[in-house]
């Protein structure tokens, strides 16, 4: 039986899932961590257990490349059966031309090329992917999924910038990202609350990368992230929204170059760079320092400014679904975000929250604050198995 790969490429990580079928189940997911770095590569099989936790020696966990090997020799080894048939890639910015799956052929790839400038902490590697896909299995039918589609249909008003109108249309625009996660848990909460769905809803992504979106009906209709996937909320390493006028300062005043600017605000800034202690929330929250304290309450708090201003966008609010590794798994910051937010009626369980329950609202919220794991992976393959035989 046909076999689908899925690929979601990050800036340091390469997460994959194996799916089987024309209405894909999983087989296996895992990733490789720290690519470039001391590389692990895990692995767990369709109910969460633990198959494998391996250091990859440094010539396989140099590159992306060397990555993608690693994980087809550990996939191939236990899964011998597998028919590959079908790659199907996250690619992070589609662009204008590109929202739907596409089935990817040299042009294709050369399209996404040129908007590796728009991504530089994704694109590039979500390419590399595809070309490693592409000689590893050179029959298979590969696919790329965008980040940017679920968001393609925005009012003009939040779709564009206040620039003069070329801009708008050479693509300056605002895109939006994590669309694949919006898309899963639009799908997952018609299945599990329609009445919500049919509704306002605002999705928090809170990740590595973290993005909020407002769902009316189920469709997207405004992101806290634009051109690129610095804006919005503070990330683990991302600056998230700025004053331009701060970018000008930079340059103008500190002589820094577009480069230099670039890793500033991509790398260097948002969680690790307010705490100086870590990018990552795990380490925060378990930190006694007042500057880490300082990282999580610039985080919730902004969080809570894009949520009353996807309310008003959205006219209203019915729901609050959290997800990503943070949304998932801190109740703490779930806690802080939704503290102080009686007024928009919202009542969190203190209980039901800090045991992940996937209904934290109390019953007497008037909105309802769902947790609900994300699987952009399962959206990549149920798109990359439809285009071949739809
Ligand atoms: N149990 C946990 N408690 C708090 N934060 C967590 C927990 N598990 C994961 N995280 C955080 O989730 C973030 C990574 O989220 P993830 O969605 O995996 O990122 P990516 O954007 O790379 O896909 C990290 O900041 C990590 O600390
Ligand atoms: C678009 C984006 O920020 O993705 P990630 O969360 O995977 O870094
Ligand atoms: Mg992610």
């Amino acid at each position: 039986m046909a076999h689908a790969l899925v690929l979601n490429a990050g800036s340091s990580s390469l997460k994959f899932g194996l799916f089987r079928g024309r209405h894909p189940e999983l087989v296996t997911r895992g990733q490789v961590e720290r690519i470039g770095g001391a590389a692990q590569l895990h692995l767990r099989d369709a109910d969460g257990t633990a198959l494998a936790g391996t250091a990859l020696p440094g010539h396989a966990a140099a590159d992306h490349a060397g990555a993608l090997s690693a994980v087809l020799h550990e996939v191939k080894g236990r899964f011998p059966e597998a028919e590959i048939g079908v790659v199907g890639h996250r690619v992070v910015h589609g662009g204008m031309e590109f929202a739907a799956p596409t089935r990817i052929t040299p042009e294709v790839l050369r399209a996404l090329e040129q908007l590796e400038p728009f991504a530089p902490l994704h694109q590039p590697h979500n390419l590399a992917g595809i070309r490693a896909a592409l000689r590893a299995f050179p029959e298979a039918r590969q696919v790329a999924c965008f980040d940017t589609g679920f968001h393609r249909n925005h009012p003009f008003v939040n779709d564009t910038f206040a620039l003069p109108r070329a801009y708008y249309e050479k693509g300056v625009r605002r895109y939006g990202f994590h669309g694949l996660s919006y898309d899963y848990i639009s799908g997952a909460l018609a299945e599990m609350a329609p009445t919500l769905h049919a509704g306002r809803v605002v999705v928090a992504h809170l990740g590595n990368g973290a993005s909020m979106c407002g769902l009316l009906g189920g469709r997207s209709i405004a992101s806290s992230m634009g051109f690129s996937a610095l804006d919005g909320l503070p990330m683990g390493t991302r600056s998230g929204q700025l004053d331009p006028g701060v970018v000008l300062y930079l340059m103008d005043s500190e002589g820094m170059n577009a480069a230099e600017i670039s890793e500033l605000l991509y790398r260097r800034s948002g969680l690790l760079g307010l705490s100086g202690i870590s990018s990552d929330m795990r380490t925060l929250l378990a930190s006694d320092d007042p500057r880490a304290r300082e990282a999580v309450d610039y985080f919730c708090f902004r969080i809570r400014r894009e949520l009353g201003g996807l309310a008003a966008a959205l006219e209203g609010l019915d729901a609050v679904v959290f997800t990503g590794g943070i949304g998932e798994n801190a109740a703490p910051v779930r806690a802080q975000v939704c503290r102080g937010l009686h007024w928009i009626g919202i009542e969190l369980d203190e209980a039901r929250n800090v045991a992940n329950e996937s209904v934290i609202s109390s019953d007497m919220s008037r909105v309802r604050v769902l947790v609900i794991p994300t699987n952009e992976e399962l959206v990549i393959a149920r798109a990359a198995m439809d285009l071949g035989t739809g």
